[in-house]
């Protein structure tokens, strides 16, 4: 069960801010004048009823989609913001690459590389020489608990392996921000409890941000906050249980936050 807290004071500046963010397809309106702000350090889901904007929402702050109206700051603590909705396709596919990382429910993860070699792509697409992403890319899989899985192929994983790999891939660049889109939506409770865990552990546990679109109470509940969308409007928006991993020694293979 979530408990309705009040977000407790946050002080400093958020790490993202959108204002008034507006998005329409045709004659739907799949986001109404949304603000949203977001500290470092919180794990925030999103819940909704089927068709009520969390993906499109999620998407606005991450740069993928435009809105129609409406801004998104995003500000590394201690920088100025930067207004990501006025970037082009290429400075946002940039900012994407190296400052936000992704988890979707399928992993999207190239079936013909190793895992190895799927969570060093994103270093290595960012000018990162091959031997230090490999070697990157080998610590953060052992940090999820894949050691000794490095060479195996997507079709030699399970689907936890597999989610756990796109975890390694999202985080191996440190980003702001990871991205999560029903990251457990395909697993077993079991597993999903594991994967959600790495998940945190990996994000949170070291003081990282999280967002996550999720129709999972039980996955809310694990994070600091809930955010509940409704016809493209925020209509609720309170701190959860507030159990904060504490993975921080396990899920970082350098054990300490950037
Ligand atoms: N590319 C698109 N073209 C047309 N309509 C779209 C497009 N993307 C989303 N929509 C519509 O916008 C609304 C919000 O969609 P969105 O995917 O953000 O909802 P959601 O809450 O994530 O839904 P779900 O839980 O089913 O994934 C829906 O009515 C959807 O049909």
């Amino acid at each position: 069960m979530t408990a309705s807290l009040p977000l407790p004071h946050r002080q400093g500046p958020p790490l993202l801010s959108a204002l008034g963010l507006t998005k329409t397809y045709g004659t739907t309106r799949a986001l109404d004048g949304v603000d949203l702000s977001i500290m470092p350090g919180e794990s925030v889901a999103i819940m909704g009823p089927s068709g009520s904007g969390k993906t499109t929402l999620m998407h606005c702050l991450s740069g993928i989609l435009v809105p129609d109206d409406g801004s998104v700051q995003l500000a590394a603590p201690g920088t100025s913001p930067v207004e990501i909705t006025v970037y082009g396709e290429e400075e946002r596919a940039r900012l994407r690459r190296e400052k936000l990382g992704f988890v979707f429910q399928e992993g999207l993860l190239l079936p013909e590389l190793t895992a190895q070699e799927n969570v060093a792509l994103p270093l290595m697409l960012s000018g990162v020489g091959r031997a230090e992403a490999q070697d990157r890319a080998r610590q953060w899989l052992g940090a999820l608990g894949l050691d000794g899985m490095h060479e195996r192929r997507l079709g030699e994983l399970s689907g936890g392996q597999a989610q756990r790999v796109a975890i390694a891939r999202a985080q191996v660049a440190e980003p702001l921000v990871v991205f999560a889109d029903e990251p457990t939506g395909a697993l077993d409770s079991t597993t999903s409890e594991q994967v959600l865990t790495a998940l945190l552990d990996s994000t949170t546990g070291r003081g990282r941000t999280l967002v996550m679109v999720t129709h999972d109470q039980a996955t809310a509940d694990r994070c600091s906050r809930l955010v509940r969308v409704q016809d493209g409007r925020i209509v609720a928006d309170s701190a959860c249980g507030s159990r904060r991993s504490d993975g921080y020694a396990t899920a970082h293979p350098a054990g300490g936050a950037r």
